[in-house]
């Protein structure tokens, strides 16, 4: 196992590009079980999350070949193996092949996902959606069972506005007979790249990106070529990085728009930044000024953001308020944080961050995938070394990070942890 090192201080300059989407990519692969021939991914992020779906689709008998930026799966000899454990606990969305088994065979078996642990994370608004479109669904021992004699279009007001339940019900309803509405329904630009991809294997849906998703179910869907929107969670964590350590960094291969509450925060805080039509140009500012954000549903403010964004705001100064509506426990980096130098507190959902503070290397540790991205941006900045643990949580959603940042100027290097450093992360 790797620790991830990073001596700080060092300014970032350059370009940097951005991957493909993860969150897209996790259900564009899972969606390519609808298909009867070839479907090709592009721009496919380096991630171990796509590892481990290529490998769950082989497991159900997929034809899968994996090369660095590009995937295709020949979905025609798939059946519907049981998938009850091994490496769908760990990930979050091995639940899209609920969705995706159960429109294809009409029946599934797949274990709890895992994911990043941020407090609950019920998934009863898929379920809801399933049983609506008429499979009966039940959790045993841990896995969940889903069967239908026949899929039928309904009307599903979601309780909760949830992307995982809006992707995984359109996969379910894309061949189910008659009409499916979607109310209530998540509008990330995650949605649209997967309803863009089902539209290509010749599924009929509309309204994806807006609240209410109508899909007309079709019998066959085919094969199909796609290419993967720019990660915008990655993009933001750059965009943050460049504005704490940055002078002039370049986002590049990005869609502005996708990103507008953060560029909206940054310049409220003093940095500027110019957009272009898929770039980013950040100038840091050395006064940066705190301000206070509240994750929402998109397109406000994104929750995967606001855990690299409590590091920035430990550099700016006064008063923050960090207040996230979408997980109770996503609080987890703060005080690893704390043992670096800042001057932070969580009461409720809220983090008080009291900045500007002076953050010194430490060993911590990331407990999930954007609590290890706020380290990155603490230790790129803190003076001395920051060593941090935990980097397969690093590894679901940063393709080539160390590359990435080496290519900006900072110094930031793997080690083998020692027997010591194991036999702490296994008590
Ligand atoms: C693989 C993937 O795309 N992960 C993203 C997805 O996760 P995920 O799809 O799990 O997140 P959801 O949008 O479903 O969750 C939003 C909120 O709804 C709640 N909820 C959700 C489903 C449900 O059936 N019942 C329920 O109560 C959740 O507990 C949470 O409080 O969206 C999150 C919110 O933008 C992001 O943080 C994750 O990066
Ligand atoms: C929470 C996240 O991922 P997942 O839903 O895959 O755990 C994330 O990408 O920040």
């Amino acid at each position: 196992m790797d620790k991830l090192m990073i001596e700080g201080g060092y300014p970032l300059e350059g370009t940097v590009q951005i991957s493909g989407a993860k969150n897209s990519a996790v259900a564009l692969i899972p969606a390519a079980i609808l298909a009867d021939s070839h479907v090709t991914i592009d721009n496919l992020p380096e991630i171990s999350d796509v590892h481990l779906l290529a490998e769950l689709l082989q497991e159900i008998g997929g034809e899968v070949e994996l090369s660095k930026h590009e995937i295709t799966i020949n979905p025609a000899n798939m059946i519907a193996m049981p998938l009850p454990n091994g490496r769908v606990k760990k990930l979050r969305a091995s639940y899209y092949l609920m969705g995706a088994m159960l429109g294809k065979f009409k029946k599934a078996v797949i274990g709890l996902p895992g994911g990043c642990n941020l407090g609950p994370r019920p998934i009863d608004q898929h379920i809801k959606g399933f049983e609506a479109l008429g499979a009966k669904v039940t959790n045993e021992q841990g896995a969940i069972y889903l069967r239908a004699d026949e899929l039928r279009g309904a009307r599903i007001y979601l309780d909760v506005v949830s992307v995982g339940a809006t992707i995984n019900i359109m996969l379910a309803a894309v061949k189910a007979k008659g009409q499916t509405i979607i109310e209530n329904a998540a509008k990330e630009p995650e949605i649209i790249d997967v309803a863009t991809l089902l539209t290509s294997m010749g599924a009929r849906i509309k309204g994806a990106g807006t609240n209410v998703i109508r899909i007309d179910g079709v019998d066959s869907l085919s094969g199909c070529r796609h290419s993967i929107i720019p990660d915008r969670i990655e993009a933001g964590t750059y965009m943050i990085l460049a504005a704490t350590m940055g002078q002039k960094v370049l986002i590049d291969n990005i869609i502005p728009y996708h990103v507008e509450s953060l560029i909206a925060k940054l310049r409220e805080m003093g940095v500027t930044i110019e957009v272009s039509d898929d770039q980013l140009l950040i100038h840091n500012s050395k006064d940066k000024k705190g301000v206070d954000i509240k994750t929402l549903v998109y397109p406000g403010f994104p929750t995967d953001l606001q855990q690299p964004f409590s590091s920035l705001l430990t550099q700016a100064e006064g008063t923050s308020i960090v207040t996230d509506t979408i997980y109770n426990a996503r609080f987890k980096h703060i005080d690893e944080l704390r043992r670096m130098g800042a001057n932070v507190k969580v009461e409720g959902r809220s983090a008080i961050i009291n900045g500007k503070s002076k953050l010194q290397g430490a060993k911590v540790k990331a407990s999930d995938l954007r609590a290890g991205a706020a380290l990155v941006v603490a230790g790129l900045v803190a003076d001395g070394i920051t060593e941090i643990t935990g980097l397969e949580h690093i590894d679901r959603g940063y393709a080539n990070l160390e590359e990435k940042l080496i290519g900006l100027g900072a110094k930031i290097w793997r080690e083998k942890m020692t027997e010591e450093e194991l036999e702490q992360v296994k008590s």
